[in-house]
């Protein structure tokens, strides 16, 4: 399915902090991702993630992050924080992320090109698969690119790019993949898990600069 849109929307991921959850709003970004996976060095817990959904204002989307989560850890999280979308990261199927009444997206670790076509069928359920690199031993997060030539042009589901995404590199990603979305976070950090407001504000800023090639 090819979304007609005239802009690439954005994400921001791995937001700890009010004040970071602020840059990213005055950004102009589409969503924030809070990462509710413990080993990461970005993760919040329940009191984190309400005091940065605190300053989200309407029509900014609140994602909640999971890897391999409980179904319990997973409601758990819904009945205490403004979650607006579910992003699975992990091995989690169709059945088990489409039982919470929430919409969600689901990540896939890009190593071939039929990983592409082959989790848009598995997940009939996902508003959108965001495609991510595949580092062993790393659900996500890695800070690092994958060949984007493995996107096919044809998708049946909208396409949110993630991976390793910078300034330098932003401008290519958007003109080879052409995505509904790009999602970033180590690209946009001071240090892990806490965002540079500078950099966020370049990065959205490029996506627009980006966008007005094709107008
Ligand atoms: O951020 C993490 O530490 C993390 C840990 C486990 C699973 C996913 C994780 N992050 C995912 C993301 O932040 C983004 O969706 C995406 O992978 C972009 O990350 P980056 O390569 O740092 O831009």
């Amino acid at each position: 399915m090819s979304v007609k849109q005239r802009r690439t929307r954005l994400k921001i991921c791995g937001i700890t902090r009010p004040q970071d959850a602020l840059a990213v709003v005055q950004a102009g970004a589409d969503a924030i991702g809070l990462v509710f996976y413990a080993p990461s060095p970005r993760a919040v817990d329940i009191a984190m993630a309400q005091a940065v959904v605190a300053v989200v204002p309407a029509f900014v989307t609140v994602t909640a992050l999971f890897v391999d989560p409980t179904a319990d850890e997973v409601q758990k999280v819904l009945d205490s924080v403004r979650i607006d979308l579910i992003q699975f990261h992990g091995d989690e199927e169709d059945d088990f992320c489409s039982q919470f009444n929430r919409p969600y997206i689901k990540a896939i670790r890009v190593r071939q090109a039929s990983d592409v076509v082959a989790s848009c069928l598995r997940f009939p359920g996902a508003l959108a698969v965001l495609l991510d690199s595949y580092k062993p031993g790393v659900p996500g997060g890695t800070g690092e690119t994958f060949d984007w030539s493995l996107v096919p042009d044809e998708l049946p589901k909208p396409i949110i790019l993630a991976g390793g995404l910078t300034i330098a590199n932003l401008a290519s990603a958007i003109r080879q993949v052409r995505p509904f979305a790009v999602d970033v976070s180590g690209g946009v950090e001071a240090d892990k898990g806490i965002k540079d407001p500078g950099k966020i504000t370049a990065f959205a800023d490029e996506v627009y600069r980006v966008d007005q090639e094709s107008v």
